[in-house]
């Protein structure tokens, strides 16, 4: 079974929009979670231009699914991942003014970085996962991290879709395969949406889990929560 984890980056933004309290990020995880949500995401960045150090902590007590917090490990993010202990703590090389993620883990050029930071998260008993693009070669490398999980970056494959779907998907079940080969656990996210995601949970093997925000929230606009929610799972089930 492939898990939705719904990124709520969106609700901030456009609550950070107006600087209120409107949208509330707390009630947006609470609904997306009554409406079938299997995990919620957030992806505080150091600018804090959606989710806020206060939103990770008033997120905490109220995620009863799964919590999986992105980042890029410079060491604020790193503390207060271990104090709010998250079942899951995703990371991710994040340039300093990208707009979005923009690229995966060099694991093999970062590879004791990765291993001292996802120790110190292994120790704290919270599950890692590392942003990977689709290249089978980086696997092995990634292993070597110590990391449970990777997650797939799924931009190319997003963009690639609906030009060729067969060949956008073929680098990301190489690398699945890989993954799988190694014991790691598969995630994926960036770019998934209601048209692309069908193709993908369906193509990749053991697709544990994906996190979607974009497209999403902005689907959730027109159709509402909790339809697109449903709308959501659908795709992913496997019946
Ligand atoms: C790692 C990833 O692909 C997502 O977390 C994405 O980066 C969302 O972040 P933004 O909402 O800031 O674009
Ligand atoms: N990890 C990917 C994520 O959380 C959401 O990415 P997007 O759907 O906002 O592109």
């Amino acid at each position: 079974m492939t898990k939705l984890s719904v990124n709520i980056n969106k609700i901030a933004t456009i609550r950070n929009a107006r600087g209120g309290l409107l949208p509330s990020v707390t009630e947006a995880a609470i609904k997306l979670e009554e409406f079938g949500a299997q995990g919620i995401t957030i992806h505080p960045r150091p600018d804090e231009r959606h989710i806020t150090r206060k939103d990770v902590y008033d997120l905490k007590p109220l995620v009863k699914t799964e919590f999986n917090i992105e980042g890029n490990p410079h060491r604020p993010f790193i503390d207060m991942v271990l104090e709010v202990k998250p079942e899951q703590v995703t990371l991710v090389p994040d340039g300093e003014d990208a707009i979005t993620s923009n690229a995966g883990w060099d694991c093999k050029k970062h590879l004791g970085f990765l291993q001292n930071v996802i120790a110190e998260f292994k120790n704290a008993g919270i599950r890692t996962s590392i942003f990977l693009d689709p290249n089978p070669e980086m696997v092995q490398f990634a292993k070597e991290t110590g990391c449970d999980r990777i997650e797939l970056y799924t931009e190319a494959y997003a963009t690639n879709y609906p030009i060729n779907k067969e060949e956008a998907i073929k680098l990301y079940i190489e690398t699945a395969l890989e993954a799988q080969k190694h014991g790691l656990g598969i995630n994926a996210g960036h770019d998934l949406s209601l048209e692309n995601l069908k193709y993908f949970a369906d193509n990749i093997p053991n697709l544990l889990e994906v996190s979607i925000g974009h497209a999403l929230i902005s689907e959730a606009l027109y159709m509402g929560m909790e339809n697109t929610v449903q709308a959501y799972l659908k795709r992913l089930a496997k019946w």
